[in-house]
């Protein structure tokens, strides 16, 4: 079965500004995954190491340097010809901030129509009025926010409309760049159960983007973790939870408050993301990780398939012996 999206060793490197030895700032560093139909993966990692960049590339928003991208078993590139657009179509997106994807100026029953409109695919009036008071309810919001503007609305309201307006073109994959980031704990809840109610009803695919792992382990079906421009465990949210395996994962989850008598005790990581201009050699991770050998100085871990199936990219990780024979 060929994959919905298939990202194969992506790569996304800029010139440093002013930089006389012409070093290049590695965001993106040769990530790979598959995303099946109706399936959601989420990516979690620091700011900075590269998630938006990964949703950017995968939209075509970006050219990306190296690398290949397929959706639907087409390639994506940033070239924006007809092709560019029928994909762009099929793939919508979510960000942080509803407010700024949002018109000021129009209503909200002409903010989820005039996709529409941009698509060359206008309807009659009436047809889209109707399609438009489907998909409200569908995100649960009422037929009379139809002629309000979005200033009217609360955060959670307007983050509807933006869902609704993103599903009105029927997209098979949705990328959600810390969607509910904005907005109070409460609300976030709400629209992630919204958000896994309407990938039952309508059946797209999310590549979830966010910093915070407990939305993610809520929502995601498959969770890669990132560091540094690349993957560095990738696996089921049970697994990645219960037991991390990469000490950067084991980090991350240390800092999700769990309640109850199963507290982890927190382990805090010295130091910041080192800089994606001077990556350090060998694993990137090695400078802040408490376990490092003198291995993981020298020499960058592959990603490789440990024996329960998850990925993982460290040397203290015994890698599954069938995959390591092959
Ligand atoms: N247009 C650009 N030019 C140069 N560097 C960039 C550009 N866009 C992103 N970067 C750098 O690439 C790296 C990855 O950025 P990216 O925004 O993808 O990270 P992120 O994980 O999404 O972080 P955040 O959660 O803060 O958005 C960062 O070091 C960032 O400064």
């Amino acid at each position: 079965m060929t994959a919905l999206l298939s990202v194969d060793r992506l790569a996304k490197h800029y010139p440093v500004a002013g930089d006389r030895a012409g070093r290049m700032l590695h965001a993106v560093d040769g990530v790979s995954f598959t995303l099946e139909a109706g399936r959601t993966l989420g990516i979690v990692g620091e700011s900075g190491c590269g998630k938006s960049t990964t949703a950017k590339l995968v939209l075509g928003l970006l050219p990306a340097t190296a690398g290949r991208i397929a959706f639907a078993g087409a390639p994506v590139t940033a070239v924006r010809d007809a092709r560019w657009r029928a994909l762009r179509r099929s793939m919508q997106m979510v960000y942080q901030d509803p407010m700024a994807a949002l018109d000021r100026r129009l209503t909200v029953g002409d903010q989820v129509v005039e996709p529409l409109a941009i698509h060359g695919l206008e309807a009659g009036d009436a047809a889209r009025r109707d399609r438009a008071l489907a998909l409200l309810e569908a995100v649960g919001l009422r037929g009379d926010l139809f002629h309000r503007y979005p200033h009217e609305l609360s955060g959670g309201q307007r983050q509807r409309v933006v869902l609704a307006r993103a599903l009105i073109l029927d997209p098979k994959l949705v990328v959600c760049d810390e969607p509910v980031s904005a907005l109070d704990v409460s609300v976030a809840a709400q629209v992630i159960n919204l958000l896994q109610d309407l990938q039952g009803r309508f059946g797209m695919a999310y590549l979830f983007i966010s910093h915070d792992l407990k939305v993610v382990r809520q929502i995601a079906d498959e969770v890669a973790v990132m560091y540094l421009g690349r993957i560095v465990e990738q696996g089921r949210p049970d697994q990645l939870f219960h037991a991390p395996a990469h000490p950067y994962t084991e980090a991350l989850v240390s800092a999700v408050p769990t309640p109850g008598p199963r507290r982890r005790e927190r382990i805090v990581l010295a130091g910041d993301p080192p800089n994606p201009v001077d990556r350090p050699a060998g694993c990137a991770f090695h400078p802040r990780c408490p376990r490092a050998l003198p291995r993981c100085r020298a020499e960058a871990p592959a990603l490789r398939p440990a024996p329960d199936g998850r990925l993982v990219a460290c040397h203290l990780v015994p890698a599954d012996a069938r995959a390591a024979a092959a």
